[in-house]
Protein backbone atom coordinates (compact mmCIF):
# COMPACT_ATOMS: atom_id res chain seq x y z
CA UNK A 1 0.00 0.00 0.00
CA UNK A 2 1.24 3.55 -0.92
CA UNK A 3 1.05 5.94 2.50
CA UNK A 4 0.19 9.36 2.19
CA UNK A 5 2.94 10.20 4.71
CA UNK A 6 5.18 7.46 5.83
CA UNK A 7 7.50 7.51 9.12
CA UNK A 8 10.07 4.62 9.18
CA UNK A 9 12.15 4.60 12.44
CA UNK A 10 12.60 8.28 12.49
CA UNK A 11 14.48 10.31 14.98
CA UNK A 12 15.21 14.28 15.85
CA UNK A 13 18.16 15.16 18.22
CA UNK A 14 18.75 18.76 18.23
CA UNK A 15 22.00 19.73 18.69
CA UNK A 16 22.49 20.24 22.43
CA UNK A 17 21.06 16.54 23.04
CA UNK A 18 17.54 17.03 23.13
CA UNK A 19 15.99 13.84 21.47
CA UNK A 20 12.83 15.07 20.42
CA UNK A 21 11.75 12.18 18.18
CA UNK A 22 13.18 8.26 19.03
CA UNK A 23 12.61 5.82 15.97
CA UNK A 24 9.05 6.45 15.07
CA UNK A 25 7.07 4.82 12.48
CA UNK A 26 3.99 6.05 11.73
CA UNK A 27 2.08 5.37 8.01
CA UNK A 28 -0.93 7.20 7.25
CA UNK A 29 -3.01 6.01 4.35
CA UNK A 30 -4.81 8.22 1.80
CA UNK A 31 -8.31 9.88 3.35
CA UNK A 32 -7.24 8.99 6.61
CA UNK A 33 -7.46 11.86 9.52
CA UNK A 34 -4.98 11.07 11.86
CA UNK A 35 -4.70 12.81 15.28
CA UNK A 36 -1.39 13.11 17.52
CA UNK A 37 -1.30 13.89 21.06
CA UNK A 38 0.91 13.56 24.26
CA UNK A 39 1.93 15.89 26.91
CA UNK A 40 3.64 19.19 26.08
CA UNK A 41 7.32 18.46 25.01
CA UNK A 42 6.54 15.25 23.92
CA UNK A 43 7.51 15.73 20.21
CA UNK A 44 4.11 16.27 18.67
CA UNK A 45 5.15 19.33 16.43
CA UNK A 46 8.47 17.96 15.77
CA UNK A 47 6.41 14.80 14.00
CA UNK A 48 4.90 17.13 12.09
CA UNK A 49 7.11 19.30 10.78
CA UNK A 50 9.46 16.05 9.98
CA UNK A 51 6.48 14.42 7.95
CA UNK A 52 5.67 18.03 6.42
CA UNK A 53 9.10 18.39 5.32
CA UNK A 54 9.56 21.57 7.32
CA UNK A 55 12.56 19.82 9.78
CA UNK A 56 14.99 17.40 8.67
CA UNK A 57 15.03 14.31 10.85
CA UNK A 58 18.57 13.03 12.30
CA UNK A 59 18.25 9.48 11.71
CA UNK A 60 15.06 7.23 9.96
CA UNK A 61 13.71 8.07 6.48
CA UNK A 62 10.12 10.12 5.53
CA UNK A 63 7.99 9.82 2.44
CA UNK A 64 5.64 12.20 1.53
CA UNK A 65 2.94 12.16 -0.79
CA UNK A 66 4.93 9.22 -2.80
CA UNK A 67 8.18 10.74 -2.89
CA UNK A 68 11.39 10.56 -0.37
CA UNK A 69 11.96 13.58 0.74
CA UNK A 70 14.43 12.64 3.56
CA UNK A 71 17.66 14.19 1.90
CA UNK A 72 15.39 16.22 -0.83
CA UNK A 73 17.28 19.23 -1.99
CA UNK A 74 15.26 22.69 -0.42
CA UNK A 75 14.01 23.75 -3.99
CA UNK A 76 12.29 20.40 -4.95
CA UNK A 77 10.67 19.68 -1.11
CA UNK A 78 9.56 23.15 -1.32
CA UNK A 79 7.87 22.79 -4.53
CA UNK A 80 6.52 19.58 -3.38
CA UNK A 81 4.66 21.05 -0.27
CA UNK A 82 3.36 23.42 -2.39
CA UNK A 83 1.60 21.47 -5.01
CA UNK A 84 1.00 18.24 -2.41
CA UNK A 85 -0.02 20.00 0.63
CA UNK A 86 -1.83 22.09 2.71
CA UNK A 87 -0.77 23.96 6.25
CA UNK A 88 -3.45 24.86 8.83
CA UNK A 89 -1.65 26.38 12.04
CA UNK A 90 -3.05 27.76 15.38
CA UNK A 91 -2.08 31.39 14.41
CA UNK A 92 -3.98 31.60 11.13
CA UNK A 93 -0.01 32.39 8.79
CA UNK A 94 -2.63 35.09 6.62
CA UNK A 95 -2.21 38.03 5.31
CA UNK A 96 -4.22 40.63 6.94
CA UNK A 97 -3.83 43.38 4.99
CA UNK A 98 -5.19 41.24 1.71
CA UNK A 99 -8.77 39.72 1.23
CA UNK A 100 -10.06 36.91 1.99
CA UNK A 101 -9.69 35.94 -2.16
CA UNK A 102 -6.03 36.79 -1.97
CA UNK A 103 -5.05 34.67 0.70
CA UNK A 104 -6.69 31.93 -0.73
CA UNK A 105 -5.51 32.32 -3.84
CA UNK A 106 -1.93 32.79 -2.81
CA UNK A 107 -0.79 28.63 -3.28
CA UNK A 108 -1.69 29.20 -6.44
CA UNK A 109 -0.03 32.64 -7.51
CA UNK A 110 2.87 30.55 -5.76
CA UNK A 111 2.86 28.42 -9.00
CA UNK A 112 0.77 25.61 -7.29
CA UNK A 113 -1.49 24.12 -8.78
CA UNK A 114 -5.03 25.80 -9.98
CA UNK A 115 -6.72 22.40 -9.13
CA UNK A 116 -10.31 24.61 -7.56
CA UNK A 117 -11.60 27.40 -7.89
CA UNK A 118 -11.39 30.56 -5.26
CA UNK A 119 -15.13 30.65 -5.24
CA UNK A 120 -15.82 26.61 -4.78
CA UNK A 121 -13.42 26.31 -1.48
CA UNK A 122 -15.04 29.53 0.14
CA UNK A 123 -18.44 27.42 -0.41
CA UNK A 124 -16.99 24.68 0.95
CA UNK A 125 -15.75 26.78 4.17
CA UNK A 126 -19.49 29.07 4.35
CA UNK A 127 -17.40 32.06 3.45
CA UNK A 128 -18.65 32.72 0.41
CA UNK A 129 -20.33 36.13 1.12
CA UNK A 130 -16.79 37.45 2.56
CA UNK A 131 -14.53 36.98 -0.82
CA UNK A 132 -13.68 40.72 -0.87
CA UNK A 133 -13.27 41.89 3.31
CA UNK A 134 -9.58 42.23 4.00
CA UNK A 135 -8.87 38.90 6.37
CA UNK A 136 -7.72 41.65 9.21
CA UNK A 137 -11.05 42.24 9.79
CA UNK A 138 -12.40 38.57 10.36
CA UNK A 139 -13.18 36.80 13.50
CA UNK A 140 -10.63 34.31 14.68
CA UNK A 141 -13.21 31.34 13.17
CA UNK A 142 -13.35 32.80 9.88
CA UNK A 143 -9.58 33.16 9.98
CA UNK A 144 -9.11 29.90 10.51
CA UNK A 145 -11.66 28.95 7.56
CA UNK A 146 -9.91 31.27 5.58
CA UNK A 147 -6.85 28.53 6.17
CA UNK A 148 -8.71 25.63 5.43
CA UNK A 149 -9.93 26.98 2.15
CA UNK A 150 -6.23 28.26 0.95
CA UNK A 151 -5.14 24.57 2.10
CA UNK A 152 -8.10 23.06 -0.07
CA UNK A 153 -7.16 25.25 -2.93
CA UNK A 154 -4.57 23.08 -4.83
CA UNK A 155 -6.45 20.02 -3.77
CA UNK A 156 -3.45 18.45 -1.66
CA UNK A 157 -2.81 14.96 -1.14
CA UNK A 158 -2.73 15.85 2.67
CA UNK A 159 -3.21 18.80 5.83
CA UNK A 160 -0.54 19.27 7.93
CA UNK A 161 -2.86 20.89 10.88
CA UNK A 162 -0.95 22.23 14.01
CA UNK A 163 -3.55 22.86 16.87
CA UNK A 164 -5.68 24.34 14.77
CA UNK A 165 -8.81 25.24 17.31
CA UNK A 166 -6.18 25.98 19.72
CA UNK A 167 -7.10 29.93 19.90
CA UNK A 168 -11.14 28.94 19.01
CA UNK A 169 -14.18 28.49 21.11
CA UNK A 170 -15.29 25.02 21.46
CA UNK A 171 -18.29 25.81 19.23
CA UNK A 172 -16.02 27.58 16.28
CA UNK A 173 -13.15 24.80 17.01
CA UNK A 174 -15.93 22.08 16.09
CA UNK A 175 -16.82 23.97 12.59
CA UNK A 176 -13.02 23.69 11.81
CA UNK A 177 -13.03 19.84 12.87
CA UNK A 178 -15.68 19.38 10.56
CA UNK A 179 -14.29 21.19 7.54
CA UNK A 180 -11.15 18.85 8.23
CA UNK A 181 -13.28 15.96 8.10
CA UNK A 182 -15.03 16.57 5.02
CA UNK A 183 -11.85 17.30 2.95
CA UNK A 184 -11.05 13.77 4.54
CA UNK A 185 -14.39 11.79 3.80
CA UNK A 186 -15.73 13.55 0.51
CA UNK A 187 -12.16 14.71 -1.00
CA UNK A 188 -9.95 11.83 0.13
CA UNK A 189 -7.25 14.32 1.65
CA UNK A 190 -5.16 12.69 4.59
CA UNK A 191 -5.66 14.79 7.70
CA UNK A 192 -2.45 14.79 10.01
CA UNK A 193 -3.19 16.71 13.28
CA UNK A 194 -1.67 17.49 16.65
CA UNK A 195 -3.68 18.75 19.50
CA UNK A 196 -4.27 18.97 23.34
CA UNK A 197 -7.69 18.58 22.92
CA UNK A 198 -9.65 14.96 23.35
CA UNK A 199 -12.68 16.84 22.28
CA UNK A 200 -10.80 17.66 18.40
CA UNK A 201 -9.17 14.01 18.54
CA UNK A 202 -12.39 12.77 18.69
CA UNK A 203 -13.13 13.90 15.18
CA UNK A 204 -10.28 11.76 14.18
CA UNK A 205 -10.35 8.22 12.69
CA UNK A 206 -7.21 7.42 14.85
CA UNK A 207 -5.05 8.91 17.56
CA UNK A 208 -1.45 8.37 17.88
CA UNK A 209 0.03 9.27 21.65
CA UNK A 210 3.43 9.95 22.20
CA UNK A 211 5.53 9.61 24.82
CA UNK A 212 8.89 11.58 25.38
CA UNK A 213 9.46 11.62 21.71
CA UNK A 214 8.20 7.75 21.20
CA UNK A 215 4.63 6.30 20.16
CA UNK A 216 3.44 5.18 23.13
CA UNK A 217 0.11 3.98 21.50
CA UNK A 218 -2.11 4.06 18.27
CA UNK A 219 -5.36 3.19 17.77
CA UNK A 220 -8.43 3.83 16.02
CA UNK A 221 -9.97 7.13 17.93
CA UNK A 222 -13.41 6.29 19.65
CA UNK A 223 -16.62 7.63 19.14
CA UNK A 224 -17.47 7.55 15.88
CA UNK A 225 -20.89 7.50 16.03
CA UNK A 226 -20.64 10.84 17.86
CA UNK A 227 -18.33 12.49 15.23
CA UNK A 228 -20.85 11.35 12.36
CA UNK A 229 -23.65 12.76 14.43
CA UNK A 230 -21.17 16.51 15.43
CA UNK A 231 -20.60 16.28 11.53
CA UNK A 232 -24.08 16.46 10.27
CA UNK A 233 -24.69 19.64 12.55
CA UNK A 234 -21.51 21.47 11.12
CA UNK A 235 -22.36 20.40 7.46
CA UNK A 236 -25.47 22.20 8.13
CA UNK A 237 -24.08 25.14 9.36
CA UNK A 238 -21.30 25.25 6.68
CA UNK A 239 -23.64 24.77 3.66
N1 LIG B 1 14.68 24.17 18.00
C1 LIG B 1 14.83 23.38 19.06
N2 LIG B 1 16.02 23.26 19.69
C2 LIG B 1 16.20 22.45 20.75
N3 LIG B 1 15.22 21.69 21.29
C3 LIG B 1 13.99 21.78 20.72
C4 LIG B 1 13.73 22.62 19.59
N4 LIG B 1 12.41 22.49 19.24
C5 LIG B 1 11.89 21.61 20.13
N5 LIG B 1 12.83 21.18 21.01
C6 LIG B 1 12.63 20.21 22.09
O1 LIG B 1 12.14 19.01 21.53
C7 LIG B 1 11.14 18.43 22.37
C8 LIG B 1 9.85 18.25 21.61
O2 LIG B 1 9.33 19.52 21.22
P1 LIG B 1 7.95 19.67 20.43
O3 LIG B 1 7.73 21.13 20.19
O4 LIG B 1 7.95 18.77 19.26
O5 LIG B 1 6.90 19.12 21.50
P2 LIG B 1 5.32 19.23 21.53
O6 LIG B 1 4.82 17.91 21.99
O7 LIG B 1 4.83 19.75 20.23
O8 LIG B 1 5.13 20.32 22.68
P3 LIG B 1 3.93 21.35 22.96
O9 LIG B 1 2.74 20.52 23.28
O10 LIG B 1 4.42 22.11 24.14
O11 LIG B 1 3.79 22.19 21.73
C9 LIG B 1 11.04 19.36 23.58
O12 LIG B 1 11.86 18.84 24.60
C10 LIG B 1 11.58 20.66 23.07
O13 LIG B 1 12.12 21.42 24.11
Amino acid sequence: MDFVISLDAVSRRYPRGVCALRDVSLDVPAGQFAAVMGATGSGKSTLLHCAAGLDRPTGGRVRLAGQDITRMREARLTRLRRDRAGFVFQSYNLLSELTVRQNVALPVRLGGPRARTVDEVLGQVGLGGLGERPVGELSGGQRQRVAVARALVTAPAVIFADEPTGALDPATGSQILGLLRTAADRDGVTVLMVTHDPAAAAWSDRLVLLREGAVADDRAAPGAAEIAERLRGVSAVAA
